[in-house]
């Protein structure tokens, strides 16, 4: 799979053992920076990702911030993507089981790289339920979709 991953300067060091996992698991990575420790502000690696994930070049994302969350607010602001913050696997099952999440954040000073790994293996090892999920999906980039299912 091709798979972006990027963090601020809070998540260099687990961007870096993440992506080793992933390139050792047979991936296809685009590491998007930052390349050193210098702070840097999480939104423009956020926005960063999303973009090359919305343009197809990515098929999923990985974001990576001291906590998570201000990196996973900077992709969920393009609308095509779903990144859920996980610091759990079931979460990251959950995320896309029923959210067809393309994307997720995790939080570098809250969770410790074996809990990610075992948290990527969950995002990519899980397909998209579809079912009564499919439409509540399309209302998340289409908030006019009206109609509710079962
Ligand atoms: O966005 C965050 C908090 O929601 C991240 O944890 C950032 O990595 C953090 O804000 C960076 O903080 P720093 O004090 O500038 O290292």
């Amino acid at each position: 799979m091709r798979i972006a991953i990027a963090s601020d300067h809070a998540a260099i060091d687990l961007k870096a053992e993440l992506r080793e996992y992933l390139i050792g698991l047979g991936h296809q990575v685009a590491d998007l920076g930052p390349d050193t420790a210098d702070r840097v502000d999480y939104p423009d690696y956020g926005y960063k990702l999303a973009a090359i994930v919305a343009d197809g070049t990515a098929e999923r994302g990985v974001a990576l911030c001291g906590s998570g969350i201000g990196i996973s607010i900077a992709v969920n602001r393009n609308p095509a993507l779903r990144c859920a913050l996980v610091s759990e696997p079931l979460s990251a099952a959950l995320a896309r089981e029923h959210n067809d999440a393309n994307a997720i954040a995790m939080g570098a000073r809250l969770t410790g790289v074996d809990m990610a790994k075992a948290c990527i293996d969950a995002f990519l090892n899980t397909d998209f339920a579809g079912g009564r999920h499919g439409p509540r999906v399309d209302k998340l980039s289409n908030p006019d979709l009206e109609g509710a299912t079962a």
